[in-house]
């Protein structure tokens, strides 16, 4: 059996990149940069006023001192002339500041009479201008990044109308088992409702990729056989049961026969030990174990970051941090193991109880995975662990 980190990497090295497409920029967010891309102008693309008030000559801002109005410059307008000494421009948030003014005096610190304004006694030290090209300047590159709200700020002022995006890379997700039904349906006696693959497929979603739910495969060969031809043209074939030991468990074999080339079949970690990884024509595929807390830690140890990669984001391990138990925990056998647990308001890590790879209420309490290297000793509570968040 191979480690958890090396899994990762060979999982890894089965992703293609998706090509580039591009969108609008009103759909650029959540995807992820295609390449670096340059600002197509400078912002602010001239020295403009932070705050209404009146541009005047940095000298002439004492208190006291009396000048003369002899313009206004409003956003989206200017003042054409200069600022002389003894002048004054009024001036609004955003507006250029004239030539020869190189400093704004806010409106509450003057008074004004006419087309005179006197300045007070109070006078703060500020400028009040935003210099051009204070925020970027164009040419500035944006690097490759997943695309958030901010961003789209940023592009948008950058005057990008469009972006270039990666493709989403398709998974395409087939759930196997006679016992299943999709939710909604009505299970017969010795049926269950099929759910980690929506979990799973939601857990996609969010991190950029776009989930196919393929129709349920039997325990048949010819019915994994039709799920997994309908699977033809994704990124990314994801079983969902079927991988372990039993006679019903028909993913490699059949998968084989379709010419999977296995890169590895089972880890040293728990949950999880039945993963199988391989590449199936233009496809990486990754058989997860069926149970429901199985399959879903997989696909965040090993899915999400391989969407990234398909994203062509940095794709490697999750972040872990160490943080303090709240209880003791007993010694950990040769596998290692992700337990459910929760991060405390204290700061503390509670593991849950009841850590069977089939609680679903447990799974959706949790909010970290706590992680224990293989042979782990005894832990005390205020010892440190290490913590994935979910
Ligand atoms: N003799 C052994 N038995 C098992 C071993 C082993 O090493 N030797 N490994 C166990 C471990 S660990 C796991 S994990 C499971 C994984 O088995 P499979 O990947 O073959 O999964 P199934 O047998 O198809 O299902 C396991 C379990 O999960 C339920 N399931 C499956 N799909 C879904 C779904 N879409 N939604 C909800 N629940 C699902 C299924 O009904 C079973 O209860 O094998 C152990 N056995
Ligand atoms: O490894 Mo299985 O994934 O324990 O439940």
């Amino acid at each position: 059996m191979i480690s958890v980190a090396e899994a990762l990497e060979r999982i890894l090295s089965l992703v293609a990149v998706t090509e580039e497409e591009t969108v609008p920029l009103r759909s650029a967010s959540g995807r992820v940069l295609a390449r670096p891309l340059a600002a197509r102008r400078t912002q602010p693309p001239f020295a403009a006023s932070a705050m209404d008030g009146y541009a005047v000559r940095a000298a002439d801002a004492q208190p006291g001192v009396v000048l003369s109005v002899v313009g206004e410059a409003q956003a989206g307008g200017c003042h054409d002339g200069a600022v002389g000494p003894g002048e004054a421009v009024r001036i609004f948030t955003g507006a250029p500041v004239p030539e020869g003014a190189d400093r704004v005096v806010i409106q509450e610190d003057v008074t004004r009479d006419g087309d005179r304004i006197t300045i007070g006694d109070r006078l703060d030290e500020k400028t009040h201008i935003r210099p051009a090209g204070g925020d970027f300047h164009e040419g500035d590159e944006v690097p490759v990044q997943r695309i958030t709200p901010a961003l789209v700020s940023l592009l948008a002022a950058m005057n990008h109308a469009e972006v270039p995006v990666r493709r989403r890379p398709v998974v395409a997700l087939i759930a196997t088992g006679d016992e299943l039904v999709v939710p909604g349906e009505i299970p017969g006696p010795n049926q269950i409702v099929s759910s980690n693959i929506y979990g799973v497929a939601a857990l996609l979603e969010a991190q950029g990729g776009r989930a196919r739910i393929l129709p349920i495969a039997r325990d048949t060969r010819e019915s994994l056989e039709q799920s997994l031809a309908l699977a033809e043209g994704a990124d990314l074939v994801v079983t969902l049961g079927g991988a372990s030991v039993g006679d019903h468990d028909l993913v490699a074999e059949v998968a084989g026969a379709r010419g999977l080339a296995l890169d590895f079949y089972k880890v040293r970690m728990r949950p999880g030990k039945p993963l199988m990884a391989g590449r199936l024509g233009d496809a990486a595929m990754v058989g997860l174990p069926g149970n429901p807390v199985s399959a879903f830690v997989c696909a965040h140890l090993f899915l999400r970051p391989a969407v990234d990669a398909a994203l062509g984001l940095p794709a490697g391990p999750l972040p872990r941090r160490a943080l303090p138990l709240a209880h003791d925990l007993a010694a950990n056998g040769s596998r290692e193991h992700y337990m459910r647990a929760r991060l405390r308001g204290d700061g503390l890590v509670e593991v849950a109880g009841r850590q069977d790879s089939s609680l679903l209420t447990v799974l959706a309490g949790a909010d970290v995975l706590a992680v224990r290297p293989p042979e782990d000793p005894p832990r005390k509570a205020g010892d440190l662990v290490d913590i994935v968040t979910l």
